[in-house]
């Protein structure tokens, strides 16, 4: 597809595409009061992206006039109705929280959580959060990356719309800071196979995150959604993958003992 320069150079551009989307588009009508928000709301609070393999490249995102403040910034991803994201970004008012889902209904539900919780930290993408992260967010811009219960597309036929590839994780790596977090909860015990797999297979050469072992720079409780009360209810185990991008290895002094 693109690369104009603004892709970081060790991202591997092959690996992203071309590429099948890890959502189905879904049908969904607004009821009146989601209609009235999204009227209201989505136009200071949203962007919409094109979705299309003729669409032009995206302008990139500049999260401290997007948020009108300079603080760390999380992206979530596939944020479903908005549960978690309104609840964290409760909990966590000195972090930015950019929502990136699909589904018009669900961001219009989070829409309406936002203002009648007065949230200022919580701003919203509908598109597809692979675009969002190879063309609007800036390497090492998140301090964090949350992916809760994203779709387990079981069929092995279907895996390759999974979000979570080598490339995806990749590209994740690269837009956190160092020490950020990528934080990922699924349900489906064949997913979080898949997930430890491609986490323990990355390259360390390459932008990568390796499992948390210390305190994270932003929360790691989630509300217990929808999903994950299905999942408790039927008996299924939520597995969770909490992973940082390393800091960089200090240089090594040279023989002359310079830097
Ligand atoms: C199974 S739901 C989980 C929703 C929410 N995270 C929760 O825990 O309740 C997965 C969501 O991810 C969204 N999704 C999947 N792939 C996406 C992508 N590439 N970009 C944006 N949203 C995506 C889907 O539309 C769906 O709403």
């Amino acid at each position: 597809m693109r690369n104009d320069g603004r892709v970081s150079e060790s991202v591997d551009q092959s690996r992203l595409y071309p590429r099948v989307t890890s959502f189905r588009f879904r049908r969904g009508t607004l009821t009146t009061g989601q209609q009235r928000n999204w009227d209201e709301l989505w136009p200071r609070l949203g962007r919409d992206l094109a979705i299309g393999t003729d669409r032009i490249p995206e302008e990139p995102l500049d999260l401290p006039t997007l948020f009108g403040r300079t603080a760390p910034a999380v992206l979530e991803i596939g944020s479903g109705t908005g549960i978690s994201t309104a609840a964290m970004a409760t909990a966590e008012p000195d972090v930015d929280v950019l929502a990136v889902e699909v589904y018009k209904p669900g961001l219009a539900q989070l829409l309406g959580l936002v203002d009648r919780g007065g949230l200022t930290n919580v701003r919203m993408v509908r598109g597809d959060a692979v675009v969002v992260l190879t063309e609007l967010l800036a390497p090492e811009s998140l301090t964090g990356i949350r992916v809760f219960f994203p779709d387990p597309w079981p069929k092995s036929r279907h895996h390759k719309r999974r979000l979570i590839q080598s490339g995806t994780l990749e590209l994740m790596a690269d837009r956190l800071k160092p020490g950020g977090v990528l934080h990922i909860a699924t349900d489906h015990a064949g997913y979080a196979e898949w997930i430890a797999e491609h986490l323990a297979t990355q390259h360390r050469d390459r932008p990568h995150v390796v499992q948390a072992t210390a305190g994270a720079p932003i929360m790691l409780d989630r509300p217990t959604t929808k999903f994950e009360g299905r999942a408790e209810r039927e008996g299924r185990e939520v597995n969770e993958f909490v992973y940082v991008r390393p800091q960089p290895s200090p240089s090594r002094p040279t023989e002359s003992g310079g830097a």
